[in-house]
Parts: C-alpha cells; structure tokens; sequence
C-alpha cells in the first residue's frame, strides 16, 4: 500500500557521534558525473541572481543564519542513520546545517551547491517570466546542498533550506522563515511516518537575532491575502534525499536541446545540450533507480524503464497522498521529485472537512485541489516524458514505447486508486460493482454532509455496529438549521445509516468467503491505513507561535505525536490531537488558507 523508497542494504549501523565521524563519510559523486556551470567562481561566493545558461550545479557558499539556536532534529531519521542524539547539538553539527560551511574538514567540501531546474505549471511551460525572460533564472533560490555521504551503503544528499541567496534567487532573500521551517520540518517527518515516501528531515535552527519581513495574517483575519507584514526570525531546516532532482530539471536540459535558436546558435551547443540532457538523466537513474535498472542496459533501455520505474512511484505517491488527506498546494513539475517523493511543504495542508477541492494555497487554484491531484501529476508525467524524447530521437521503437507508457498513465493511476479506496473501507478490492458502488455512494454523500475525512475512516476502522461512532465525525455546527434543512439532514442522516448498512453486510460476506480475512483482521488492517493522527493546520500554528517566543515544547510534542499516527496514543493525546478542526478556525487566513510559504 506504501510508497516505500527502495530500501539499501544495511547493517546495523555504528553510531556516528562525533562530526569529525561524519565529515569522514563524505563523498561527492555529483562532481564526477554532472556538469559545473562553467560561469561559476569556485569559492561559491556567488550570491546576486544571474542568468545561468548551462551546467548542472552552480557552487554556492551558503550564507550562515547569526546566532544559531537549536529547536529540533528528527530522532528517528537520526536512530536510522545512526547518528547520536549528542550530534545535533554539536559545534560543527550545528554550524553547517545553520550554513556555515567555511570550517569543515576534509573530506567535506567548503561549498555547496544549487541547481537550476525549468518550471511548467499544469504542463503549461513557463520560461518568460524568470527575470531575464528566458528561464534562465529558475532554479533553487534559497535550497542548497552542503553534503554527500554514504551512510550503511545508501548514499544521501543533504540540503538546506533558507541557506541565503544564489544565482537563481530572483531578487529575493534567500532565507526562510521559522514559521514555514517548523511546518516543513514537521510535516517532512510525520509524512515519513505515515508510510508516504518524502524527503526526509534533518535538523531545525533558528537565527536569535536575524530576522526578515514577510507578508501574513492579522490574528482571525479572514482575508484571502495577507493583510499585514510582520518580522519573523530566519530559520534553516535541512532535508535529505537520495537526489533533490526535479521533473523541472530534467526539463531545463530537454528544453536546451531544441532546434528553435532559442537555446544554442552553433551545432555543436546542441550536441552539448543533448550530452548535458543524457547526463542528467543517467545520474538521476543513479541516485534513485539504481536498483532497479540495470547499469550495463544502453540509454533508450534504461529511458524506458526509468519512464515505467517513475510512473509506478507517481501514481502509488498520489494515491498515498489522497489515502492520508494530504494536499501538496503546488504541484508544478519544479515541486515534482524526479524519484517519485513528496518535496516541498511549502503552500501544503491535511484535510479537515472533506471537501474534493480543498487547497491550502490561495495561489494554486482548482487544478492543484486535492482530489485533482492524479490529473496534476500527470501532467507532470506528461513534462517528464517529453523532455525524455530528444535522447530517443533515432530510437523509433523506444519512442513510441515511451508514448504507450506515458498514454497509460491514466489507467494505472485510476488502479492505484481503487486499490487505496478499498483498503480505507477494508476490501480487498474494488473488482466487482457491489464495492465500486458503495465507493461511488460513499463519495455523493461525503461530499453532501460535512465530514472530518480522517475521523471518519479511523472510526470506521474499529467496523462499529451502527453509524453513532461515525457522527464523531460530523461538522454537525456547519448542518443546516432551520425546520425543512433539519428534515434534509435527517434524511442524510439516513443515507449514512443505509449506506453503512450495505458496507458491512459487504465486508462481513468478503469475511465468509475469505478464510484468511476476520472482521477484527480487517479493522486491524483498516487502522494501517487509515491514521488516528494528523498533523492539522490549527495544530500547527500555536506550535510555530510559542517557538516564536523561544519554547519549543509543543514542536517536540506534535513531532512524537505524529510520529505514530496509526497507533492508539493515551487518552490526554486523543484529547487534544484527535478532534474535529473548531469552527472559529474555519476561513481563518493562516488556518485554513495562506498565500505565502517562504
Ligand atoms: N526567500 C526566497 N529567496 C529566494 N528564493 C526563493 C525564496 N522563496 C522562494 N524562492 C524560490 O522561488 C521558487 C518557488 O518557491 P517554492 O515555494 O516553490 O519553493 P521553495 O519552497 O523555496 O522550495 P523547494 O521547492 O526547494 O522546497 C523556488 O525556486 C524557490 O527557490
Ligand atoms: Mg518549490
């Protein structure tokens, strides 16, 4: 059901406590296999926006946060790379992952890097609106890797987040801020405990004494946009990933190798082009598909796998995303991990109230909502694909495989689906009409009564014998009041009542059929699927509020909480974590919208 990224071999690790231990595993593959901007410094002090035009990173220093403050690392990311505790709070721990590089040791490296990467929003391409209108612009902003390591064989980029500016930071700061940096961090981690694949998190500073002007909203405001600036505190959260390669990327080189003059003038420039595309693409196959394709295959055949290989985490991706009510806001090809992981908590929210279109993101529009989410995945596919073609360009067979798998796309994200709606109502599948009905039914009245989306899979997790321990689940304050809206509730009530009925009756018959099924496996199975425990908006805001004001307390809370968000917790943390989102929360700018998330 989850969308695991492959596993390494691994031992069990010794642990790593010491950073002189850690500076020993550096190992930079990325030099050997891929392109410098051939315009960089080699200091990396390369800190105003520029137009870069070709190459594949650019080194940048980053620029330190002052005054660093520890607020939090991921234990668990840590226990599985094996790194102390002790770790996070130490000097020379502490001092790269809050961007400052300049007294690593060898074999750490005292630069890091940015990539620049093409943006297409809903397969529309954008290249005019970079400031220099060519594209040339676009690329990791404020994100910049310090690190290659290979940890228990697996080999992991870490990147900061808010490490100041680059080539391709467009005018802007470079930093991010303490509220969006506890959300990311949080959010990166609770995902990977969710079972849904991610990029992972790190570590989380904040600056004492630094701090930069951001837009947001008053407190209760319930302006679509933000109404006033405030100060906040700078941050740098670090995430890590086998790769930070983006569809965006891949589609930067495909788009240099056209013929339309836009992109070279000389013949040989395509040739370059087309090498820095293959280039790409092979290290990407390397850094997130190693396992799974072959190193001896020729280029179109590793394309063709790498074409099916992505697909298959896409789709399983989204359909997780939808399981645990997740919606990534801005789904551009730029926010689109080439290796098939969530990346970028940025304008992202988890469903209250069920609503098909909810989006956190005033910005992102209808088209990023959380039930269109297969659609805008495909058109990231839909980029992904094209800007794999010119390396198939004399291949006529692959190409037109390449066109099969990428015309299938639909279909395996439509059984991706249903193979996730049957597990969230405990079916072994969707094959016959009787369950598809019950979805289809499920989903008219779900989207007639307001409901709490994760409340009520989790109560119908423990199968109850009627619908009363579903009514937990109801916004009964959002029902309507009068006489003759109080007789169209009843009836819907008795919907649910019906429609509960023939759910049941189904799952108890798939249980007299199936000998290896009981009704007490099948909740059990239900409850790993569908999460007691959800990291909500309204949970978040107070946790980046006392950490404003220096007590980190509640980011530690909610990091334990939701680090085991299928598991039954105590009482006290059913309380307060596991209810419906109030209602004086709802429309609230901030809550349950926001427009901004640098
Ligand atoms: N404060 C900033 N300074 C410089 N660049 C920024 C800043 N905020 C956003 N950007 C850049 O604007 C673009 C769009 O922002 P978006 O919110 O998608 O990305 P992000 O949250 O910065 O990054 P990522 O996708 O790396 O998680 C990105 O290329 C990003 O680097
Ligand atoms: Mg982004």
């Amino acid at each position: 059901m989850t969308n695991q990224q492959p596993q390494k071999k691994s031992s069990t690790p010794s642990t790593i406590s010491s950073f002189s231990e850690l500076a020993n595993l550096a190992n930079y593959s990325l030099m050997a296999s891929l392109n410098c901007d051939p315009d960089a410094t080699e200091d990396g002090v390369d800190h105003d926006e520029r137009q870069v035009f070709s190459g594949h990173y650019v080194p940048v220093k980053p620029t330190p946060i002052k005054d660093p403050e520890y607020i939090a690392h991921s234990k668990r990311f840590f226990a599985e790379l094996g790194f102390a505790d002790s770790l996070a709070k130490s000097d020379g721990f502490m001092r790269l992952f809050s961007g400052d590089i300049s007294q690593v040791p060898e074999p750490m490296r005292q630069v890091g890097w940015a990539t620049g990467y093409a943006l297409s929003i809903y397969g529309v391409e954008f290249i005019h609106q970079c400031p220099f209108q060519t594209g040339n612009g676009y690329g990791d902003g404020r994100a910049i890797s310090v690190l290659e390591a290979v940890i228990n064989g697996q080999r992991w980029e870490m990147q900061l987040k808010g490490g100041g500016r680059t080539p391709y930071c467009r005018g802007a700061d470079g930093r991010a801020v303490l509220r969006s940096s506890v959300r990311e961090f949080l959010a990166q981690d609770h995902m990977h405990a969710l079972g849904v694949a991610t990029s992972r998190s790190l570590s989380l500073y904040v600056s004492k004494t630094e701090t930069v002007q951001r837009g947001w909203y008053a407190e209760g405001s319930r302006s679509e946009n933000p109404d006033m600036m405030v100060t906040e505190p700078v941050a740098i959260s670090t995430r890590v990933a086998p790769s930070f390669l983006r569809v965006g990327q891949i589609e930067l080189f495909a788009r240099r190798t056209r013929e339309d003059g836009q992109y070279y003038e000389q013949p040989d420039e395509l040739l370059h082009a087309l090498d820095e595309l293959e280039k790409i693409v092979l290290h990407l196959i390397d850094r997130e598909y190693a396992e799974v394709i072959d190193k001896t295959l020729s280029t179109p055949e590793k394309i063709i796998l790498l074409a099916r290989a992505f697909r298959d985490r896409l789709t399983s991706l989204i359909a997780d995303w939808i399981r645990v009510g997740f919606c990534q806001g801005n789904f551009n090809s730029d926010n689109c991990a080439a290796g098939g992981f969530t990346l970028d908590y940025g304008p992202f929210g988890f469903s209250d109230l069920f609503n098909p279109h909810y989006q956190p993101w005033t910005g992102g529009g209808n088209h990023f909502s959380f039930m269109n989410q297969p659609k805008a995945a495909q058109s990231n596919f839909e980029m992904f694909c094209s800007a794999l073609k010119p390396l198939l360009a004399t291949e006529q067979d692959a190409s037109t495989e390449l066109d099969n798998i990428q015309n299938e796309f639909s279909a395996v994200m439509e059984s991706k689906m249903q193979a996730m709606w049957a597990a969230k109502l405990g079916f072994s599948s969707l094959d016959k009409p009787e369950h598809m009905a019950v979805l289809r039914e499920l989903q008219m009245i779900m989207m007639q009564t307001p409901i709490d989306y994760t409340i009520f899979f989790r109560e119908l997790s423990s199968i109850p014998d009627d619908i009363q321990p579903l009514k937990k689940s109801f916004y009964t304050n959002l029902m309507p009041k009068n006489a003759q809206q109080k007789a169209e509730s009843q009836q819907v009530e008795t919907r649910w009542g019906e429609w509960f009925d023939k759910w049941k009756a189904l799952l108890i018959s798939d249980c007299d059929v199936s000998t290896d099924r009981s009704i007490e496996q099948v909740s059990k199975q239900m409850k790993q699927v569908n999460p007691k425990y959800i990291l909500r908006e309204w949970l978040l805001k107070p946790a980046y509020q006392q950490a404003r004001l220096g007590d980190y307390s509640l980011i530690e809370e909610l990091q334990e909480v939701m680090a085991n968000p299928y598991e039954e917790q105590s009482q006290a943390v059913e309380d307060k974590f596991y209810q419906l989102k109030p209602l004086e929360f709802f429309n609230v700018g901030g809550i349950s919208h926001l427009s901004c998330s640098s």
